[in-house]
């Protein structure tokens, strides 16, 4: 298996999702000869079943939601009816709108050249492709970005496979065909798929269950911003179940629903479904594609270092299938370095810089964070100061009817350092872009203090919580001496 001597393309990626065509277009930008395989849909689990179709399921709920709500601004409507089948028509016109953001052509007028097959390294420069449209070629590379993605985590529970289990992958399809939204659904998974989907059907009209192992939501946040989740998804009717562990399902095999056994502290417990969707993870594609035979995976997982080499330097792996972080802008994060280094890693090479990746739950009060959570901080010995500002104060909230949640600050103690931020409310994924950008550039809360920031915006919100940090670290000597100082000066 030596290296030859002549390549016939300088970077083959394999998978073109967001991971995957970022690190294709990067190339062909600096004139590289790149060739990108997709054995599927372009624009991979982003556009075809991951945000694409789940945003696009929250707006209709979301118009559900606040149509119940218009009474409350003087707008007297009826209850709303769900047409399913139209709902599953906004998801699909959605993915068909955003598809040539991502498409075969968009990507070879870039400069890519995009084949349709299944992708094989059959040694570490030379990739065999089974072409969708039928028959075999073979390239050979002098670097390879691997952006395989993820798929569902399906766990082994008892008596699953009696029952038409659904997954991200599979829902999109399922709930195309059905007349009516889901009776009575299952979400086996409290974090981010599962909250979305909870609050998007119950909205919708089905009697939701959502089960989740661990004893809050979104495990990985704040403790205050899965308590304010929970708080939101119980009042709108979702039958919360955290800390209960599933034992087994029970169904029959030809009929769609059925039931899963649970545990928890006090005691075991049934609910019955009539569709389950499993929400438990996804778990890196790396199966089946020649990197077992290259020894590239241990244990399933892709190792990678800093700059996101695989054990062969010129093999690189970027996205879903690599992690640590499951995230569309992850992914394409990650790809500028994949193609970089995988191009130029022999002259220069740049680590990942992961020192700040925000996260956003698409729920209702939406939930952002970025930098440290206080669980963070105290898992990893930072010492740090919390200060908070409640939106149910904020004006533009307030006239929007969307007051509730909070900006979470932590500093450094004693300075207007930002260490980390999570947000709960209205447009929270937007707000926090301006605390992304001080954080990235050494801002502190003094500045975000002394900008002018409109009024009357959500975004007003970032100043008031540097505004509650300064006055509690206004000096109060000088404050003291300011009031004599005006009392001499009255005479
Ligand atoms: C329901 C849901 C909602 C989500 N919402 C959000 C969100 O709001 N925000 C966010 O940031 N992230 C979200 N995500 C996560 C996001 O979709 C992923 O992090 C992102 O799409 C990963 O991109 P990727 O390029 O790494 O992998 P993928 O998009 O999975 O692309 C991998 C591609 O590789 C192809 N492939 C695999 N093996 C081969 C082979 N051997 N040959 C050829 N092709 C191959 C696959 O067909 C696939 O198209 C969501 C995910 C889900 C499931
Ligand atoms: N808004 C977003 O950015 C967004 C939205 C959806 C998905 N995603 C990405 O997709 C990835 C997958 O999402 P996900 O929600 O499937 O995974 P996840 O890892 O976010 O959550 C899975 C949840 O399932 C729980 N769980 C695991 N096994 C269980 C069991 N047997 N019974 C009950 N609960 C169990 C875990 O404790 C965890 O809370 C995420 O890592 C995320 O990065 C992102």
């Amino acid at each position: 298996m030596s290296k030859p001597k002549k390549f016939d393309r300088n970077l083959i990626v394999i998978g073109a999702g967001a991971a995957g065509l970022v690190s294709a277009y990067i190339s062909a930008a600096v004139k590289a000869e790149v060739t990108l395989i997709e054995a599927g849909n372009m624009g991979g689990d982003c556009l075809n079943t991951g945000c694409v179709p789940s945003k696009a399921l929250i707006q209709c709920a979301r118009i559900a939601h606040w149509t119940r709500r218009a009474d409350q601004f003087g707008i007297c409507v009826a209850e709303p009816g769900v047409d399913f089948p139209g709902v599953m028509r906004h998801v699909r016109a959605s993915i068909e709108r955003i598809a040539p953001h991502d498409s075969v052509e968009r990507y070879t007028e870039l400069g890519v050249e995009v084949v349709q097959g299944q992708a094989r390294l059959v040694d570490p420069w030379t990739v065999t492709i089974a072409l969708n449209s039928g028959g075999e070629r073979t390239l050979s590379a002098r670097a390879i970005v691997l952006a395989t993605g993820a798929e569902p985590i399906v766990p082994p529970l008892p008596g699953l496979e009696n029952v038409h289990y659904l997954t991200s992958e599979t829902l999109w399809d399922r709930c195309a065909k059905l007349d009516q939204v889901p009776r009575r659904l299952l979400l086996l998974g409290g974090g981010s798929i599962g909250c979305e989907l909870a609050q998007a059907f119950v909205r919708l009209g089905s009697d939701v269950t959502l089960v989740e192992k661990e004893s809050r939501l979104l495990p990985r946040e704040d403790q205050e911003v899965s308590e304010a989740l929970s708080r939101a998804l119980e009042s709108e009717g979702v039958n919360l179940l955290t800390g209960h562990e599933a034992l087994a399902f029970i169904g029959k095999p030809n009929r769609i629903g059925g039931a899963l056994r649970l545990r928890n502290a006090e005691g075991e417990t049934q609910v019955t479904f009539d569709e389950v969707i499993l929400a438990l993870g996804r778990r890196a594609r790396t199966q089946g594609f020649g990197l077992e035979s290259l020894g590239l995976v241990q244990g399933g997982k892709l190792e990678a270092d800093a700059y996101l080499r695989t054990r062969y330097p010129h093999i690189l792996a970027a996205g879903d299938v690599v992690g640590p972080y499951q995230f569309t802008h992850m992914a394409s994060h990650q790809a500028w370095y994949a193609a970089v280094n995988g191009l130029f890693g022999d002259i220069k090479k740049f680590p990942v810089d992961y020192s700040l990746v925000p996260r956003a739950t698409f729920i209702d009060p939406e939930v952002a964070s970025v930098g440290l959570s206080e669980g963070m901080a105290s898992e990893q010995g930072i010492a740090y100061e919390v200060t908070r500002y409640a939106l149910d104060d904020l004006d533009r909230a307030i006239v929007d009817g969307a007051a509730q949640g909070f900006v979470k600050v932590l500093t450094v103690p004693g300075k207007d350092t930002i260490l980390g931020v999570s947000i709960v409310g209205e447009n929270a994924a937007e707000l926090i872009a301006e605390f992304i950008i001080a954080m990235k550039h050494g801002l502190g809360l003094n500045k975000i203090l002394s900008t002018i920031h409109t009024y009357p915006t959500m975004a007003e919100a970032n100043k008031f919580v540097a505004g509650n940090w300064k006055r509690a670290h206004a000096p109060e000597w000088a404050l003291r001496w300011l009031k004599l100082f005006h009392r001499w000066r009255r005479g």
